[in-house]
């Protein structure tokens, strides 16, 4: 058994505990024992006479056993290993590992060359071998020779595989490896004669290859004698190294023909090369996950798809179930685009005329009004694929990734032609280049923009690909889209008629369980719901489901419609907002003052419901109206009559308390915007003429002169004043009536058209509306009645006429 080399140290020799060591473990720290150290100290110093460790003797003797305790490897120094064994062996105990040293047989030169060939290789090939025997602990080098075979290359870094073979053959090596001092080497192995090769590592590490015959005899335990087990020490630097052994060996006499053979190499560690790219893998590795968990996942994950188009593509097989049916309301709009679901289904018609093509269209119109559901109609109908993208999808933040998502759209497209394109939301990418100078521009949006021209000039007639566009803005967008060639058509979604409603409703009325007649209830609630987009009719419908489906129903009912359409208008009920008594009743005054204006002005819009049940963001109450049937012009007289009726809530205010509240703030909003627009857009105004002037945020001049501001603002004032004058003077003298309104108001919180005919009378005008009156002959629209005993006063028969 080899004793601890940390046992040399003076330090652990005075522990010298009592129990002797047991040698069965080969680990030597573990089985430390300093006595043993000590007797081998001792068998050691009892054998110095003989040229172990004096140079003098060993130069007397020529047999010197020091030169057989070295272990050398060429023949001079087996010749010398005899006589150390057998003067050293009569001296030492049994368990003294220098006696085992002292009674090998001397070797041949011959087998030591063999031994340190086979040592050479072990090294190598046994860097698994267990450990044991000599202390220390280091690089490992018994794995070294394999483990140098390995070429790095960049494939098998990268897999993870590779990566944990590397890791493996790194660790496991490091184990057999053991670090020593040079006091330590020298003691230990040099001055026994132990060494054969010295190899330099990298200039900071000296390997030491020992010669096995001579080790195993000295320490036959040992895992170095194996080959497993290498031993190292480190150097401050290689001259101060070679000096070193210089002199050591020169101390031990050692002639210059049998020196120590030391050889230099250069080492690649692998576990530190990892380390080293350690960061730069971790940086990589994290910035390729954060962009696979960033992209939305799809064939396109990752950095490498961020070029890559995300539009949705729909297989008209699968996806695509909309047709012109489900799309209501817009019967000139499906006509106009009628002509692409033809084009795409028989191209051979127009190709035969010499006809080109329209390449696109733009669906501009509100939001809501349907523009994506018709695109999709049109790709329904042409039984084509259908790309659907948002504007928004090809501005990132990453510079050349629009327009090279627009080519990848595009040429995707072309794959799948025929086949139709939808940009929604276009102006996000369309917007007019000269407008966006202004300030700087965005380079990246514009570049966006030019692929997308560039690409739509691109098509040749030949490629059935047609590009909708939908947009909710048609007036910002750049004028080079629309020309010729490119979106030739353009088409505008209005918000729903009347009858345009109907027809919407009836689309989404069908979805839903109902036991009312559907033309009645479609027709009835078309009529509530002026203003209505598709996309607040099919969200109301859905609405009235859902309250019927809360209050437990068998099917949607009226009620549930009726709720609803509040719910759309004014926004969610705010039970928990609770009005003071005298709050309440201002805003049933207010209410009442709108309503009765809108009642008996002749050219302002009827009522439809009045309510003061606080809803929506601020709202108290609110007082809906039936615009004038769907007319799109209006006149001087129906301004007014709209101006004064938007006055009335303040002037009922005047007329009925002390002081007025905050409250019409957002009608006076409305009232000095209609007059400014009748003084500089409509030419309204004798004193400022037929002028136009549009407001621009962006203007930093007013496109008119001080004289004309003051005009328009003395024009503006007019307007107001007289409006308020006609409202003041219709409400003096409607004072009483306003306080019916209020009071049924102030007791059953919602009044409907119903209800003010029974308080009123009858409008003392023909409604302009003859669809309405159709739909609201009967007394079903009434709000529900009040309790009993609140229920004020019959007004019937009392007189109405303005
Ligand atoms: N004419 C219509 N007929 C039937 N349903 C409609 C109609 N218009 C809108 N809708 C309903 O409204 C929904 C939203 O419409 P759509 O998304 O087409 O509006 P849009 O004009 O594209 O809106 P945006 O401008 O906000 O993109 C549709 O899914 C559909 O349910």
């Amino acid at each position: 058994m080899i004793p601890s080399i940390r046992a040399l140290n003076r330090a652990a020799r005075t522990r010298m505990p009592s129990a002797w060591p047991s040698y069965a473990d080969n680990n030597i720290y573990r089985h430390h024992n300093p006595r043993n150290s000590w007797r081998f100290l001792r068998a050691y110093s009892a054998s110095s006479p003989t040229p172990n460790r004096g140079e003098k003797d060993n130069k007397s003797n020529p047999e010197s056993p020091s030169e057989n305790d070295r272990g050398s490897s060429g023949p001079p120094r087996g010749t010398n290993e005899e006589p150390v064994n057998e003067e050293g062996s009569p001296k030492q105990s049994q368990e003294d590992p220098s006696k085992k040293a002292g009674s090998s047989k001397p070797n041949s030169s011959k087998e030591n060359e063999g031994d340190q060939n086979q040592g050479g290789k072990n090294d190598g090939s046994r860097g698994g071998g267990a450990g044991g025997g000599f202390p220390g602990g280091g690089l490992g080098f018994g794995g070294n020779g394999k483990r140098m075979d390995i070429k790095m290359d960049l494939p098998s870094l990268l897999t993870s595989a590779v990566v944990t073979y590397f890791l493996y053959r790194t660790l496991v090596p490091g184990e057999n490896g053991r670090e020593i001092t040079w006091e330590e080497f020298r003691t230990t192995f040099f001055d026994k004669g132990l060494v054969e090769k010295l190899t330099v590592v990298n200039r900071q590490k000296v390997k030491v290859n020992l010669n096995r015959e001579a080790t195993s005899r000295v320490y036959p335990d040992s895992g170095a004698v194996g080959g497993g087990l290498v031993y190292y020490f480190s150097i401050g630097s290689v001259e101060a190294f070679e000096r070193r052994l210089d002199e050591a060996q020169h101390e031990l006499g050692i002639p210059s023909s049998e020196r120590i053979p030391v050889a230099y190499k250069d080492e690649i560690s692998w576990f530190g090369t990892f380390l080293s790219l350690g960061p730069s893998l971790l940086l990589l590795g994290s910035f390729l996950w954060l962009s696979r968990r960033a992209s939305s996942g799809g064939s396109q994950s990752g950095i490498f798809g961020i070029g890559k188009s995300r539009a949705k593509l729909f297989n008209h097989e699968t996806d695509i179930k909309t047709k012109f049916k489900d799309v209501a309301g817009m019967d000139e709009a499906k006509e106009e685009i009628m002509e692409f679901v033809k084009f795409l289904q028989e191209p051979g018609v127009y190709k035969r005329l010499g006809a080109k093509i329209p390449r696109g269209a733009i669906l501009s119109g509100p939001p809501g009004t349907g523009k994506t559901l018709l695109a999709k109609a049109t790709a329904g109908e042409a039984q084509v694929p259908f790309f659907s993208v948002s504007g928004s999808e090809f501005v990132e933040m990453f510079v050349g990734v629009g327009p090279s998502r627009v080519r990848d759209l595009f040429a995707k497209a072309r794959k799948n032609a025929p086949c139709i394109i939808f940009v929604d939301e276009i102006d996000a990418i369309g917007k007019s280049r000269a407008k966006s100078n202004f300030g700087g521009g965005n380079d990246e949006r514009e570049s966006t923009l030019n692929q997308l021209l560039t690409e739509m000039d691109g098509f040749n007639t030949s490629e059935q690909v047609v590009v909708l566009a939908g947009t909710n803005r048609p007036d910002v967008l750049d004028k080079a889209l629309m020309r010729p060639g490119r979106f030739d058509r353009h088409i505008a979604i209005d918000r729903p008629t009347m009858e345009g409603r109907k027809q919407i409703f009836l689309v989404h009325l069908r979805r839903i369980v109902t036991n009312e007649d559907l033309d009645d209830l479609s027709g009835k609630l078309s009529a509530l719901t002026p203003g209505f987009s598709g996309a607040d009719i099919a969200n109301c419908v859905n609405e009235a489901a859902l309250i019927a489906a809360r209050k437990i129903a068998d099917s949607v009912q009226l009620t549930h419609f009726e709720q609803a359409i509040e719910r759309v208008i004014g926004g969610l009920e705010k039970k928990s907002l609770v009005l003071s008594p005298q709050e309440k009743k201002t805003v049933a005054y207010h209410e009442a003052g709108h309503a009765v204006c809108g009642w008996y002005f002749k050219d302002a819009d009827p009522l439809l419901k009045v309510s003061i049940i606080p809803r929506g963001q601020g709202a108290l109450g609110y007082a809906q109206y039936l615009p004038a049937g769907d007319s799109y012009l209006m006149n001087v007289s129906q301004l007014m009559d709209r101006m004064a009726m938007t006055l009335g809530g303040r002037v009922s205010e005047e007329l009925h308390f002390d002081s007025v509240t905050s409250g019409a703030s957002d009608d006076f909003n409305k009232v000095t915007r209609m007059a400014t627009a009748m003084v500089t857009k409509w030419g309204m105004s004798k004193d400022v003429g037929y002028l136009y002037f549009e407001e621009d945020p962006n203007q930093l001049h007013k496109p008119f002169s001080e004289e004309t501001a003051r005009k328009i603002d003395s024009e503006v004032r007019r307007l107001v004043d007289q409006a308020y004058n006609q409202c003041r003077t219709l409400l003096t003298e409607r004072k009483r009536e306003i306080g019916l309104v209020a009071e049924e108001l102030l007791s059953k919180e919602v009044l409907g058209r119903d209800d003010m005919i029974r308080i009123l009378g009858k409008r003392p005008f023909e409604e302009r509306d003859k669809q309405f009156e159709k739909y609201f002959q009967s007394k079903e629209m009434s709000a529900p009645p009040p309790p009993a005993t609140e229920t004020p006063p019959e007004p019937e028969g009392r007189p109405l006429s303005a």
